[in-house]
């Protein structure tokens, strides 16, 4: 059996009265579980494939977008274009696919988010919402949505950040992100739905090019030193983030959706790795390319985005629950890019 598009729900409709809604355990009869469970995934947090591939082979995992993924993507594996807000071409999709697992990542991220709220909220809640809620519902799903440190906001504790706070975010991106893990969690309490969900740090990964994002500088910096050697920083030199290398982002992914559901007291999780700041990473990239200029010129929009976000996440649940830890810190994490990037940076190779 293989595997739905990501992200996309029909609405069912929120008209119909709770006692007959479709996917009431009274009306709807469990959908048939495949025996090797069905992933659809989508493209945008790089290198999600392979570990879903080697997991559950190739045709069992069907990726989506509205954009034209890359040439390796697009050969490698099942390709479908799909419009997160076109319920009924989604529930197409899901059923003929007969979809048993469903990672949800289509999104607009916190600072083009804030540039264009309408399409945020649309993408990020509509689509979230009324699409892939109610077909994960509908059809017995077992659901993945990824929340952000973005989820918190300038009244939650910073220092470290737990799961369980005070989460008041100040952008359509970090809202959108809290109303995903409250109706994610409202579904699993009330409707049973098989809902799990992971608070990710800035992902960092060589392999594509960063979002939209408040913490894209920590992909930019790499791409950067080794193009020109100088990078103009847009966040404080002394701004700390919580981060992550792609490779811990898909690994703890992965175990989350495989973790039985017994061992999960809760159904959205932070996870951690790291935290530094731009003048740390710029050090560390300097071992690698030593004539780095680093510069800064603060973009105000992305600095107090930053400056309402955790300084450092408190994963404990994770790491007690379902065994989480991660396998890459800072130093790793900058032999890791360099290895992949090389690190001959033009400067160098000029002299
Ligand atoms: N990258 C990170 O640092 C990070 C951290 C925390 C959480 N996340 C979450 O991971 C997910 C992916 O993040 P990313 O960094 O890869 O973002 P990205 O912006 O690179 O990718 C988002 C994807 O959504 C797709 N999309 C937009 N509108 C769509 C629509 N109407 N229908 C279908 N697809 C649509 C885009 O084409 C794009 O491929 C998001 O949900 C994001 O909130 C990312
Ligand atoms: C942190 C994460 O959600 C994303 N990279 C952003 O900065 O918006």
């Amino acid at each position: 059996p293989s595997i739905p598009c990501p992200s996309l729900l029909p609405s069912i409709h929120a008209s119909i009265h709770p006692s007959i809604h479709p996917f009431h355990p009274s009306i709807h009869p469990p959908s048939i579980i495949p025996s090797i469970p069905s992933i659809p995934i989508h493209p945008s947090i790089p290198g999600t494939l392979s570990p879903s591939w080697k997991r559950f082979g190739k045709n069992n995992v069907i990726l989506s977008d509205i954009r034209k993924p890359a040439d390796n993507v697009f050969y490698s594996g099942p390709f479908i274009f799909a419009d997160i807000l076109d319920y009924k071409n989604l529930r197409e999709i899901v059923v003929n696919n007969r979809i048993t697992w469903l990672f949800h990542y289509s999104a607009l991220l916190s600072a083009v988010g804030e540039a264009n709220v309408p399409l945020a909220r649309a993408v990020n809640i509509t689509g979230m919402l009324h699409n892939v809620l109610d077909i994960a519902a509908e059809h017995n799903l077992r659901l993945f949505v990824p929340s952000t440190i973005g989820a918190f906001g300038p009244t939650s504790p910073r220092d470290p950040t737990p799961d369980l706070c005070i989460q008041r975010p100040r952008t359509i991106y970090g809202v959108s992100k809290v109303h995903a893990e409250l109706m994610g969690e409202y579904y699993h309490y009330r409707y049973g739905l098989d809902f799990r969900c992971l608070r990710y740090p800035g992902i960092i990964s060589a392999d594509s090019q960063p979002g939209g994002g408040t913490t894209d500088y920590a992909v930019q910096i790499f791409h950067d030193a080794i193009k020109t050697g100088k990078f103009k920083c847009y966040l404080r030199p002394d701004t700390r983030l919580p981060m992550m290398y792609i490779d811990d982002c898909l690994k703890a992914t992965l175990e989350i959706m495989e973790a039985p559901a017994e061992a999960l007291t809760m159904r959205t999780y932070n996870i951690s790795a790291m935290s530094f700041t731009p003048e740390e990473l710029a050090q560390e990239v300097q071992k690698y390319v030593p004539e780095l200029e680093m510069s800064y010129n603060v973009d105000q929009v992305r600095q107090a985005i930053a400056d309402s976000w955790p300084m450092n996440f408190d994963d404990s649940n994770a790491r007690r629950d379902w065994g989480w830890k991660h396998d890459y810190d800072l130093a790793e994490l900058v032999t890791t890019m360099f290895s992949y990037l090389g690190s001959d940076s033009r400067i160098a190779q000029a002299n």
